[in-house]
């Protein structure tokens, strides 16, 4: 079972959402999860967890949304290394932009940059395909984060 912090960014509260259901799902299976709705470095530091979870939608041209953007800016100017633990990604964007999930592209790049270990390639959830986007990412967490 893992420490688990799940960091969320969201402007109309579809990715919010998904990440409530995914706390559920997650602390269920035996994990210890906290949920940053507002992100502050400091207390995922603090907290020590060994799993970085991201799910964020995209806003504007490929912009990461306001409540994780600080958060984003604070890991980027500081750069914690995250040597040694795991991050994973949920994008939520609609293929209908050229900037398909860029917030997701953004974070994930940061991440593997201060050095983290992706638990599985990002997953995208197109926004054009399915208007209930927990029903994709419930399962895919529930198979990437049975084993960790
Ligand atoms: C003003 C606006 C700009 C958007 N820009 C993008 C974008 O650049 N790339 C993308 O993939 N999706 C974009 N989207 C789609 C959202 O990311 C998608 O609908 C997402 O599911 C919204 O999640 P949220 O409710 O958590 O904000 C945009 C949506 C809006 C309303």
């Amino acid at each position: 079972m893992a420490k688990i912090a799940l960091i969320v960014g969201s402007v109309y509260g579809g990715a919010q959402y998904v990440a409530e259901q995914a706390q559920a799902l997650l602390t269920g299976m035996g994990h210890e999860l906290m949920l940053y709705e507002e992100p502050v470095l400091d207390d995922v530091l603090t907290f020590g967890p060994q799993l970085w979870l991201v799910i964020t939608s995209t806003t504007g041209q490929g912009d990461i949304p306001d409540n994780l953007l600080p958060f984003y800016l604070d890991v980027k100017n500081r750069f914690p290394l995250l040597t040694g633990k795991q991050f994973a990604v949920i994008a939520l964007g609609d293929s209908s932009y050229e900037t398909f999930c860029g917030a997701g592209e953004q974070l994930r790049e940061l991440l593997l940059e201060i050095q983290g270990t992706e638990l599985a390639p990002m997953l995208r959830i197109d926004a054009c395909e399915t208007l209930e986007p927990e029903n994709v990412a419930l399962p895919w967490l529930e198979q990437q984060l049975r084993e960790i």
